[in-house]
């Protein structure tokens, strides 16, 4: 869906339109959206350090968390609403071991008519909270030959196919008080981060796969030619989602762990039946919750000890 671009007076000269709304998102609006839930969990007497985004179908990594408090998106003005099944738009904010985690059960994609700035606008929230790292998940459709269904794929790079045709949260004014215009995504998936969850599925004697995922601005999955395409780039596991979200966090400066949980495979040749679809990816989400939870449970308070 093509989004009506917003119209935004430019000093002096003349009107410029941006593909991004992440200029409407300014500290004043984004603090009065985090001054809400920050009453709501004034009893922690802390701020919440580390933020987690699920992926569709993962929102009972949820499960982890003690003593949660719930809050409804629809319940913060100004902030986006899921559309998506298997994103159920709630923040469950409480401790996982001694670390106060903000989750978000939901997040935004484009296909849903979103622009690619509102998509993020969940990180900005995150970092006003008092975050300092992120885990960002998804489901993805596997692409490495490697990979089974229900493995999880520790993400160490990305290619940003919406970016490279202009199609970035931060396209148009930038905010400096918020982050630099220009600024670098290299090791944007902190390596340090990377060897820890490493370390955790050995122990936990979980396969250790390491790669690239890529987003396309979906609904629709891939077909053929372009899977294989992505497959001869490089690419190892595809969605429609988290990229974008990295970009955010690095901007902000927010260190990231991401990982896809490989929901279904994708398919590169004609033979067979082989539809991917979205009840696959919510039910695989559903089979696997229990080493999500276990895995993530784990990582917390390991990821939150890493401070750079
Ligand atoms: O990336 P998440 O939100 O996990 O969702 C993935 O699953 C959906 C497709 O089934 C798409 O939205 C894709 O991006
Ligand atoms: O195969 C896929 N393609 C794109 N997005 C996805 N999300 C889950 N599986 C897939």
């Amino acid at each position: 869906m093509y989004m009506q671009p917003n119209i935004v007076d430019y000093p002096n000269t003349f009107n410029a339109t941006y593909p991004s709304r992440n200029h409407e998102y300014t500290k004043e609006k984004v603090a009065k959206m985090s001054a809400l839930i920050e009453e709501k969990i004034k009893h922690f007497k802390a701020h919440p350090t580390l933020g987690i985004i699920c992926g569709s179908g993962l929102g009972e990594v949820t499960k982890a968390v003690k003593d949660p408090v719930t809050i409804a998106y629809k319940d913060i003005p100004g902030f986006p609403r899921s559309t998506v099944q298997g994103h159920a738009g709630q923040f469950v904010i409480g401790y996982i071991h001694d670390v106060l985690v903000v989750c978000m059960q939901g997040r935004f994609h484009f296909y849903e008519g979103y622009d690619i700035g509102t998509c993020c606008l969940p990180v900005k929230l995150l970092k006003l909270l008092g975050c300092h790292s992120l885990i960002i998940s998804n489901a993805a459709g596997g692409l490495n030959a490697e990979f089974n269904v229900g493995d999880i794929m520790i993400i160490h790079d990305h290619i940003n196919l919406m970016g490279f045709s202009g199609n970035g949260p931060l396209v148009g004014p930038n905010d400096e008080s918020w982050g630099p215009r220009f600024f670098s995504m290299h090791n944007a998936y902190n390596p340090a981060f990377i060897k820890a969850a490493k370390e955790q599925m050995r122990k936990k004697n979980m396969p250790e796969h390491v790669g690239v995922y890529t987003a396309l601005g979906g609904p629709h999955f891939e077909t053929v030619a372009e899977l294989r395409m992505l497959k001869s780039q490089g690419v190892d596991a595809v969605g429609m989602s988290t990229v974008h979200e990295v970009v955010m966090a690095r901007y902000l400066g927010l260190h990231v762990f991401s990982f896809s949980l490989i929901t279904n495979k994708c398919p590169t040749t004609y033979d067979g039946d082989k539809n991917v679809n979205h009840q696959e990816v919510i039910d695989t989400g559903r089979e696997k919750a229990h080493v999500l939870v276990d895995f993530v449970r784990d990582l917390v308070p390991v990821l939150d000890s890493i401070k750079d």
